[in-house]
């Protein structure tokens, strides 16, 4: 396969994934995005200039996550590497638990999408196959390249996505802290096992929480229980767990977004705002120490990749 083009625009949403019992499974994009535009040069040089969230941070070279997925996407349709000049804006925290590593690598591949003169070649499920294969969980990618709510699931044979209907009433807010945890430390501590009765729990919330996003959103906060990661991360993100027992308590069903140490609040509308809002001013009193409240909307698009003009 050729490349088709030499410059392409990205621009992927954040998730929350989890949402309570979902664990590596459900997912939600969320109304906050990064813009990638990618540049192919003459030479074999790679430039990356960010702004905004990891600026400083993330490597500038060959290491770049949208780097390497845009590379393993070429790879795997057979297309030749090039000198690339990355520009990127991000806006979705690292390390917090709403998918910045999946919209990265979600962002790469899209790009190869854009850049290759067989864009098919990366269907939506191919996109997620790799991205699966990068990330190790499906979870967060599904809704990044779809958009809205999905459920995920890997076979033998791949990585499906299904969308779910998300109930217009269903406000996601996103309770930032300032301190970060990687997904992988918050995996690690994690069981090889856990007892069949809270697998059976799990599987439960997990079938409610289908319909109460869908259709029920009154029985969002039964349906968004988890016995299956968030009790055992509590040591590594104590706060953020204290915050979703306290928000619980109040009845709002609030969770881990992904693997922390953000909260998600999946609160309901109402006339003035959401059900949410004074349990959530309740918990942190005058000052926030430090932590972010994201009203956000759910992005109903996915992943958009457009060619620029060279000019
Ligand atoms: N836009 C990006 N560009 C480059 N690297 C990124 C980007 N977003 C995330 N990463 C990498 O992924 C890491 C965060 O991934 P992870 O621990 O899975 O947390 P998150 O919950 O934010 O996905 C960052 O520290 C950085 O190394
Ligand atoms: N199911 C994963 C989700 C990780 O999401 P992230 O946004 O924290 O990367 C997990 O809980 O480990």
């Amino acid at each position: 396969m050729r490349l088709g083009a030499d410059r392409v625009r990205v621009r992927v949403p954040a998730t929350s994934a989890n949402l309570g019992p979902g664990f590596d499974a459900l997912g939600l994009a969320l109304a906050l995005y990064d813009d990638v535009e990618v540049r192919l040069l003459g030479s074999a040089d790679v430039v990356v200039e960010v702004t905004g969230e990891g600026a400083g941070d993330v490597p500038d070279d060959e290491r770049h996550l949208v780097v390497q997925a845009l590379r393993a996407a070429l790879d795997l349709v057979g297309a030749p590497q090039a000198g690339l000049h990355l520009v990127c804006h991000n806006r979705i925290p690292h390390g917090r638990g709403l998918g910045s590593s999946a919209a990265a690598v979600v962002a790469g591949i899209a790009a190869a999408r854009g850049l290759v003169s067989e864009p098919e070649a990366l269907s939506d499920e191919v996109v997620l196959g790799l991205a699966t294969q990068m990330e190790g969980h499906p979870d967060n990618a599904a809704p990044a390249i779809h958009g809205g709510a999905t459920v995920a699931w890997s076979t033998a044979g791949g990585v499906g996505a299904a969308p779910l209907v998300v109930h217009p009433d269903v406000a996601p807010i996103a309770i930032v802290p300032a301190t970060r945890l990687s997904t992988e430390s918050a995996r690690g501590v994690l069981p090889a096992t856990v007892p069949h009765r809270d697998a059976a729990f799990q599987a439960g919330r997990a079938a409610l929480l289908v319909e109460a996003l869908g259709r029920r959103p009154d029985l969002l906060l039964d349906a968004t229980a988890d016995r299956l990661h968030q009790d055992y991360r509590r040591a590594v993100m104590p706060h953020s767990l204290a915050l979703v027992d306290a928000l619980r308590t109040a009845g709002v069903a609030a969770v881990v977004s992904g693997a922390g140490p953000t909260v998600l609040a999946l609160a309901r509308r109402t006339a003035a705002g959401t059900d949410a809002d004074e349990a959530i001013a309740t918990a942190f009193g005058p000052t926030m120490g430090g932590w972010r409240v994201l009203p956000l909307a759910v992005d109903t698009d996915g992943v958009q990749v457009a060619r620029v003009a060279n000019g």
